[in-house]
C-alpha cells in the first residue's frame, strides 16, 4: 500500500542535509513529509521549534544536520529547545557525532524518546588522526618543525623522539575509536594497555590488554583519550591525575608521558593540563578538543610541546556527506521499525 501524502510521519529538520545522495533523501521524503528551520543560538532555536510545532506540528522526529565548528550552535538539546516536539509525541532525536554530550539524554530518556548518534562515521577519520597525532606527540614534532621553519638545525640537546617500538599506549575507552588506534598503534610496534568500564569480549581485544584505570597511570609513555563525557569522566584527569600535588594517584604516574586528547576536552583539566606540561610532569601533549571550545587555554598555545588541533580530528574531505547519511539511516530505520539504528539510551 502506498501511504498517502495525508498520513505520512512529519519531521522536523533543523538546516537542510546537502551533502547527502540525493537518493538517500529522496528515498525518505516518499517516507515522510519534511519542514524545516534554520541553525541559530539556543533560544532563537527553541522559539522556532516551539512555532513550528505550533503551525506544522505534531512531529514524529527531529533530526539535525549541523556541524560542530559552525556556530552559533543551538546547545544543549534540552526540556527548553525539544520540549514542545516532546510533548506532542515526537519520538526520535538524532544529530550528528559520536559524541553527545550537548544532549539532556536523561531528560529524553524521562519521557521514552530515543536520542540517536553517529558513530560509525567518525570512527575511523578520528582514529587515523589519533594515530598522527600520537607520532607527532612521540617524535616532539611541534618542536621540530618550529625549530625548522625559524631557521635551526636540528639540536640533539632537546628531548629526543620517544621510541613507539619501546612504549606502552594506554587508552581510556575503548569503544569503536579506541579499538581503531590500539589496532593502529600496535602495527608502529607499541604495546597497548586499555581501560574501559567493561572488558571487551577476548576477540575483540585484538592484542591489547585490559588494565584497571590506575595501572593505565602508572605502565602508560602515552595516554590516549577516548571516552564520552559524562559526569564519571569530567575531569578525570585532573591536578591530581597531572600534577605533582601529593596524591596518590599520580605518585603511579610516569613522569615525562604524553597525553593525547581527541575525544572531549573537559576530560582533563586545561588547567592542571597546563601547570603539568609547564612542570616536564607532562612531556607532550597533542590535543584536538578543549574544555571551552572554540576557546583554547593560552598556555596551552603558548607551550612548545603542545601540538594543536581545532577539533578537526573528523573532518576530511568526505564526512559531512557520510554523517548525513548516517543520520538519515537513523531516521529511516525509526520510520520502518520504530527505532533508530544508533540508540543511545534505552526506552
Ligand atoms: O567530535 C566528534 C564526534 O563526536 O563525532
Amino acid at each position: 500500500m502506498t501511504l498517502t501524502s495525508d498520513i505520512k510521519p512529519k519531521v522536523l529538520i533543523l538546516n537542510a542535509p546537502d551533502k547527502a545522495p540525493i537518493d538517500s533523501v529522496a528515498k525518505l521524503k516518499e517516507m515522510a513529509e519534511f519542514y524545516s528551520i534554520e541553525q541559530a543560538s539556543h533560544d532563537a532555536v527553541a522559539g522556532r521549534i516551539a512555532e513550528a510545532v505550533k503551525e506544522k506540528g505534531p512531529f514524529a522526529a527531529f533530526v539535525v544536520f549541523i556541524n560542530w565548528w559552525s556556530r552559533p550552535f543551538p546547545w544543549p538539546m534540552d526540556e527548553a529547545l525539544v520540549g514542545p516536539l516532546v510533548e506532542t509525541g515526537c519520538k526520535m532525536f538524532s544529530a550528528g557525532g559520536a559524541g553527545y554530550d550537548f544532549v539532556d539524554v536523561k531528560y529524553m530518556t524521562s519521557k521514552g524518546v530515543y536520542y540517536a548518534n553517529t558513530p560509525k562515521m567518525p570512527a575511523l577519520r578520528t582514529a587515523d588522526s589519533t594515530a598522527m597525532m600520537i607520532l607527532q606527540a612521540l617524535r616532539g614534532s611541534s618542536e621540530r618543525e618550529a625549530d625548522a621553519r625559524a631557521g635551526k638545525w636540528f639540536d640533539p640537546s632537546k628531548p629526543l623522539a620517544k621510541d613507539a617500538r619501546c612504549s606502552t599506549l594506554g587508552i581510556v575507552g575503548m569503544g569503536n575509536i579506541g579499538k581503531l588506534v590500539s589496532e593502529h598503534m600496535q602495527h608502529f610496534g607499541m604495546k597497548v594497555i586499555y581501560y574501559n568500564r567493561n572488558r571487551l569480549p577476548l576477540d575483540e581485544e585484538k592484542g591489547a590488554e585490559y588494565v584497571s584505570f590506575e595501572e593505565i597511570l602508572v605502565r602508560s609513555d602515552v595516554i590516549s583519550l577516548h571516552c564520552p563525557l559524562n559526569e564519571n569522566t569530567r575531569h578525570l584527569f585532573n591536578k591530581e591525575a597531572l600534577t605533582t600535588l601529593s596524591s596518590a594517584v599520580f605518585a603511579r604516574m610516569k613522569d615525562g608521558m604524553i597525553i593525547v586528547n581527541t575525544s572531549r576536552g573537559a576530560v582533563i583539566d586545561e588547567n592542571a593540563l597546563v601547570e603539568a606540561l609547564d612542570s616536564g610532569k607532562v612531556l607532550r601533549a597533542a590535543l584536538d578538543v578543549y574544555e571551552f571550545e572554540p576557546q583554547i587555554h593560552p598556555g596551552l598555545i603558548a607551550s612548545k610541546h603542545t601540538t594543536l588541533f581545532p577539533h578537526a580530528a573528523v573532518a576530511n574531505e568526505t564526512f559531512e556527506r557520510d554523517q548525513q547519511m548516517e543520520i538519515l539511516l537513523n531516521l529511516e530505520s525509526f520510520l520502518k521499525t520504530g527505532k533508530p539504528t544508533h540508540v543511545v539510551n534505552d526506552v
